[in-house]
């Protein structure tokens, strides 16, 4: 294992993002600091977190024992469904910005649109007002489709600086992703690793044999080499360590295109479908 740093991508706004980055769904709260700083340890400069995880404290008690600068690591938080609206959002970022603890949050997203509802231009607009404020850097979206997207930009809001969705080998999104490539909205892939579903796959065992690699560091270098930012999941010191072991070697094309003959489209989702889930 060499210990690496991620490379970066440029935000519209001018910011940078670790490309690797290190997810906390599901990991109990109690576990969060031990994880975040096991992470930390291995060269993750990115953590992502939301409400919805319960675990925000956590991720702010590593940062914050790490010894990093605090502008050496990027936190991404997320305001739950149930906090949609622009007051109701206001409210929700201010027990994130407690619990983490930080300071200036990095990146705030809506979690999901909830379309139905029709609530999240509202609450996009509330992102803005918390930038406006200096309390979070950068401002952005996830789970979002085109029309979602749409629908900010008929309201004359700033361009989220990224989309996080589900995205894996057997999900791949390429509407959503045409769409951000033609206005400037970076892709981030939640589930990269399909929550663990899509590493028993033999292409995946073949490439992984290849290069002497794990099938989740060959999915992640495929992540990178597209050019997405990725943010994989673990609570396994060796897996996390393994996950951001991925910038000594180099898919050919060969290794890319059999990844990319993975895609099972709709019925590769794991999770929600956007457009309908407006719990
Ligand atoms: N915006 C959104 O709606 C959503 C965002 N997310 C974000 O994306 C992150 C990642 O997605 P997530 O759903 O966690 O799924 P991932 O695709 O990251 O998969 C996580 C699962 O894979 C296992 N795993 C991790 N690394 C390896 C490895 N090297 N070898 C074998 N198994 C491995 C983990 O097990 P173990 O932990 O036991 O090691 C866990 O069961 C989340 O943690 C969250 O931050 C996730 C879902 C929705
Ligand atoms: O997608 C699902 O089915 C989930 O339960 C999760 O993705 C959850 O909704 C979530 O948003 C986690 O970030």
């Amino acid at each position: 294992m060499t210990s690496a740093i991620s490379p970066t991508l440029a935000l519209h706004d001018g910011r940078e993002i670790p490309q690797l980055g290190f997810g906390v769904y599901k990991t109990p709260p109690a576990q969060t600091a031990e994880a975040v700083s096991v992470a930390l340890a291995a060269g993750y400069r990115h953590i992502d977190t939301a409400t919805l995880y319960a675990n925000e404290q956590g991720v702010g008690e590593a940062v914050r024992a790490s010894g990093l600068d605090r502008d050496e690591v990027f936190v991404t938080t997320k305001v739950w469904n149930a906090d949609q609206g622009y007051d109701a959002t206001l409210a929700a970022f201010a027990e994130s910005e407690r619990l983490l603890g930080l300071g200036v949050v990095d990146l705030y997203l809506i979690h999901w649109p909830q379309p139905a509802r029709g609530l999240f231009v509202d609450t996009y607009r509330a992102l803005e007002t918390l930038k406006g404020e200096g309390r979070v850097r950068s401002i952005g979206v996830s789970n979002f489709e085109p029309e979602h997207l749409e629908a900010l930009r008929e309201a004359g809001l700033e361009t989220p600086v990224l989309n996080q969705v589900e995205l894996h080998p057997r999900l791949q999104q390429e509407q959503v992703r045409a769409y951000g490539e033609r206005h400037g909205i970076l892709t981030e892939a939640w589930a990269p690793l399909g929550r663990g579903s899509v590493l028993d796959d033999p292409v995946l065992a073949g490439i992984a044999a290849e290069h002497g690699i794990s099938p989740a560091q060959a999915v992640l270098r495929w992540h990178l080499q597209q050019g997405r930012i990725a943010i994989p999941k673990s609570v396994t010191p060796e897996r996390i360590r393994d996950n951001i072991d991925v910038f000594g070697f180099v898919l050919d094309e060969v290794q890319m295109a059999a990844i990319d003959a993975l895609d099972a489209g709709e019925s590769g989702r794991t999770g929600k479908v956007p457009g309908e889930f407006n719990d």
